[in-house]
């Protein structure tokens, strides 16, 4: 399977309510059918709203593990670290104990943390990878013609030095590893997203298009950037 699910929302307030509640209905499944809910967090900011709403809708907060795609190597309370967002978010407002929430200790230098992180993973496939989209088509942050994530052999984490996007260094977890998971939902909102998802609907080899193969992106009207056929109910 090549091609993404679409899935299409009116506006960013809607998909982040739809996206919270479907999170939330996965977290019981998974807890019901296996007592954890392994759940790895996108990074930017496009999934601060539906990290908001979270709280409201979830339960059984002492079964869930969280995990990062990506950290970008700055101090711990640095409000650019993708760990920051969610402590001031959904952890603010959610008692999922400290020992299962995993930040990327992306403040050691991006080869150590990727190191620390390696052995910090599960062993099984992620419950669900939620991931964003920048500008360019990145996602996590495997960027455009930085080939080293998409290897066959490659580290489940990875450092990432001489970023595109500030800052230059970060951790990314690989393209092969944030595949293995039951479910995958890319989380793109906003007009200046419109040009790289119209290079990913026609073919471009994008890291998006590359890791989202057969999985699922949920956007919105903006971003689509196009006459909607049908949107999401
Ligand atoms: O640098 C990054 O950018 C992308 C997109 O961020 P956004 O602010 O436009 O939502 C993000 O998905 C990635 O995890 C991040 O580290």
């Amino acid at each position: 399977m090549n091609v993404p699910v679409w899935h299409l929302y009116p506006d960013a307030g809607q998909l982040a309510e739809r996206l919270a509640a479907a999170i939330a209905r996965m977290a019981v499944e998974a807890i019901a059918a296996r007592g954890a809910f392994h759940l790895v967090l996108a990074g930017g900011h496009t999934p601060k709203a539906a990290y908001e709403v979270l709280p409201r809708l979830g339960a059984s907060w002492q079964h869930w593990h969280l995990y990062y795609g990506d950290e970008r190597c700055l101090a711990p309370d640095d409000l650019e670290r993708n760990s920051r967002l969610v402590q001031d978010t959904l952890l603010a407002k959610s008692p999922i104990p400290t020992r299962q929430h995993h930040p990327i200790p992306a403040e050691l230098g991006a080869e150590a943390a990727a190191t620390a992180y390696t052995h910090l993973l599960p062993a099984q496939r992620f419950d669900l990878v939620l991931l964003g989209m920048g500008e360019d088509g990145h996602c996590a942050s495997l960027f455009p013609g930085q080939e080293q994530g998409f290897a066959p052999d490659a580290p489940a984490v990875l450092p990432v030095h001489h970023s595109p996007k500030p800052p230059a260094d970060r951790v990314s977890l690989s393209a092969a590893r944030l595949r293995q998971t039951r479910a995958l939902f890319f989380v793109i909102t906003g007009a200046a997203k419109a040009p790289a998802i119209q290079r990913w609907r026609v073919g471009e080899d994008l890291p998006a298009a590359r890791v989202g193969a057969g999985f699922d992106v949920w956007l919105d009207a903006a971003a689509w950037g196009a006459p909607a056929v049908r949107y999401e109910t």
